[in-house]
């Protein structure tokens, strides 16, 4: 199981309380090698309690989270740790290591490779960031934080590759080159699951689509099944276009159909 090259990962009816909250209710969904997939949702809508839940960073109330059909919640830590790594949503550095030792911090579940220079160059080039490896985390920018981050969530080996709104800080060079990339690991045999605001990326770039509305999965499916302007309008609250040229999508939000709640 620890050398697991390929991992199908599934949510079997997850769910979640937090405070007096049930943030996740009756989730059934599964994750597959070669896919890429975005968890889309308005804010407040569970995104990041699932992945939470999907990484193990969160136990859930009801429910599991299967690896290659063995319940998570029953392997080691450290186990858990070499099938799938995981980006939070946000995370404030607070000791001054430099760029490339934080990124080597995405290597610790294998232990001292003899690679392990090369493979955090590789992560960082991955990601623009070679020209900061020597740079204390604590004097970057938000952006150049986040991809510093990123090629600490790309260095390992991991099949299973999970991270919470990654192109949030970044620019749109870096946005196209980070989802590039995750096509390419998922084309490669990763399996990749994406929390993401950004719906034309979603569709530019992923195979599959999870809406998520108040805790529960409102759908999912293709780009093409999930986000039509019935669904996005029931979810988001507003009326929309999709547009499609030579396979590029253009999410264009037309106008408020309800007084937003958030
Ligand atoms: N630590 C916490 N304690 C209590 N409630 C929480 C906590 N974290 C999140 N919540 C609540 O859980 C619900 C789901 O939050 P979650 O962060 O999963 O949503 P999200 O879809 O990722 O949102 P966003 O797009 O704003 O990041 C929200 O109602 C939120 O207020």
């Amino acid at each position: 199981m620890a050398s697991e090259k390929t991992i199908e990962a599934a949510c079997v009816a997850l769910e979640l309380q937090r405070g007096r909250k049930s943030v996740l209710q009756g989730i059934h969904c599964a994750f597959k090698p070669f896919e890429l997939t975005a968890v889309v949702g308005p804010n407040g809508a569970g995104k990041s309690s699932l992945l939470q839940c999907l990484s193990g960073v969160l136990s859930p109330d009801a429910g599991h989270v299967e690896l290659n059909g063995l319940d998570a919640g029953q392997l080691p830590a450290s186990q858990r740790a070499r099938l799938g790594a995981f980006l939070p949503q946000s995370e404030t550095p607070t000791w001054s290591l430099s760029a490339a030792d934080m990124v080597a911090l995405g290597l610790l579940p294998w232990g001292r490779l003899p690679d392990r220079e090369q493979r955090v160059q590789q992560a960082l080039l991955l990601v623009d960031a070679q020209e900061f490896a020597q740079r204390p985390v604590t004097q970057l920018s938000g952006g150049e934080l986040r991809r510093v981050q990123l090629a600490r969530l790309l260095v390992g080996r991991a099949p299973l590759l999970i991270a919470d709104e990654p192109t949030a800080a970044l620019d749109i060079r870096h946005q196209l080159q980070l989802m590039q990339n995750f096509r390419s690991l998922a084309d490669s045999g990763k399996t990749v699951v994406l929390a993401l605001h950004d719906l034309s990326l979603a569709a530019r770039f992923c195979d599959r689509i999870l809406l998520m509305l108040d805790g529960e999965l409102l759908a999912q499916g293709t780009p093409q099944q999930v986000l039509t302007p019935t669904l996005i309008g029931e979810a988001y609250g507003v009326s929309c276009e999709f547009r499609w040229r030579d396979g590029i999508a253009d999410f264009v939000p037309l106008d408020l159909l309800r007084k937003s709640s958030g």
